[in-house]
């Protein structure tokens, strides 16, 4: 990692230098730093290598300072993500916190952003739309049978890793209501081109109605290759929005017409809900046409039982009694321990031998 990025990495005012130093070495004596993959508005990615496993990882940098008054979204994000465990949401593996950095850990995903994926292809066809949707609304439907409605859902925030599955991230905008998921929502956020009618008109709204709406938005980017609603002036854009009138190219099947309408109905109690998209026939049809099986939301991890040869080859390497390991893992403090106990498992489900050399 050269100078600069550490400089950049690490650039402290006098005061606190050393907080960020201590973090430096944490996270160089644990991981090794490469070049930056994504920036966004107030976090760099850079990738990394976790030295132990050799497993890479993104590396998701916030600078507390230049957060300002949005430090509470990375807040709210790493408390989001520490519940959200899910074959369809960007695992967190560690969250290291010092005085001016927040650095969270999370799953690499060499995919890269469905966004540039759809515009590497112009546009999707039916049936590999279906087989990235179908991802999405399991992610969706689980994160809302969480109490979390996401508010950002953009093929941005959609990344795809080896095998081109869908992984979620950026939860810095979602909600969690207090009332739960039938508990009205205020905050105006998310991406305008994909927000609800009722969330920039400033009415009171449900999350996971909004969240539906962008998802109708996204099936159409996804078929489409362009917007339903578009505009660079963004009154105007609120006012398509609002109206909620959009062009229906020709290769669009009836079908998938019928799908989109049901998702960007203006009036949120005439919307489609998640659950019904679980079922919906466009979504369970196969290339030749038969049914599928409605779309299995569950969750394929398990955080109470844990994986036994994880654990033996933990209590190897840390040189501790699975016992101990399994005891320490439990906490689930999202520390090296947790690190590697996810980063094993990602080996293991990616069917990667999981031996490991012995711990220096
Ligand atoms: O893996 C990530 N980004 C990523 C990975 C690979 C590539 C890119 C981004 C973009 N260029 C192509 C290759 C990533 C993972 C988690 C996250 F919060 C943010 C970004």
């Amino acid at each position: 990692m050269s100078d600069s990025d550490k400089e950049d990495l690490f650039y402290a005012p006098a005061k606190g230098l050393s907080a960020d130093a201590e973090a430096l070495s944490v996270l160089e004596g644990q991981y090794v730093l490469h070049q930056t993959i994504g920036s966004g508005g107030f976090a760099k990615v850079k990738l990394g290598t976790h030295i132990l496993t050799g497993e890479r990882v993104a590396i998701k940098i916030m600078d507390k300072h230049q957060l300002g008054h949005d430090l509470p979204r990375a807040y709210l994000e790493v408390r989001a993500l520490k519940v959200l465990c899910h074959q369809h949401i960007c695992k967190l593996y560690q969250v290291i916190e010092t005085t001016n950095k927040i650095i969270l850990i999370l799953e690499y995903c060499p995919g890269g952003e469905l966004f540039d994926y759809i515009v590497s292809k112009d546009r999707l066809d039916e049936e590999e739309a279906r087989f990235f949707f179908r991802q999405i609304v399991a992610a969706v439907a689980y994160i809302h049978s969480q109490g979390f409605a996401h508010r950002d859902l953009k093929p941005e925030n959609m990344l795809l890793d080896e095998e081109n599955r869908v992984k979620l991230i950026d939860f810095g905008l979602c909600a969690q209501p207090e009332g739960g998921m039938n508990c009205p929502l205020e905050t105006c956020c998310g991406s305008p081109a994909y927000a609800a009618p009722e969330l920039i008109r400033g009415s009171v709204y449900l999350g996971a109605e909004a969240d539906v709406w962008s998802l109708g938005v996204l099936l159409y980017a996804l078929l489409c290759g362009f917007l339903p609603f578009d505009d660079d002036h963004i009154p105007s854009l609120y006012q398509k929005i609002q109206i909620g009138m959009y062009e229906k190219p020709n290769w669009l099947s009836p079908g998938a017409v019928a799908l989109i309408d049901s998702m960007l109905q203006t009036t949120p109690i005439r919307r489609i809900t998640v659950r019904q998209l679980l079922h919906h026939p466009w979504l369970r049809t196969n290339p030749s046409g038969f049914l599928l099986g409605p779309i299995q939301y569950e969750s394929n991890y398990q955080l109470i039982v844990l994986d036994e040869e994880v654990l033996e080859e933990m209590s190897l390497v840390l040189s501790m009694s699975p016992t101990a390991v399994k005891e320490e893992i439990l906490h689930w403090k999202y520390d090296y321990v947790t690190a590697l106990y996810f980063m094993l498992m990602h080996r293991k489900i990616h069917h990667r031998p999981l031996h490991l050399r012995p711990h220096s």
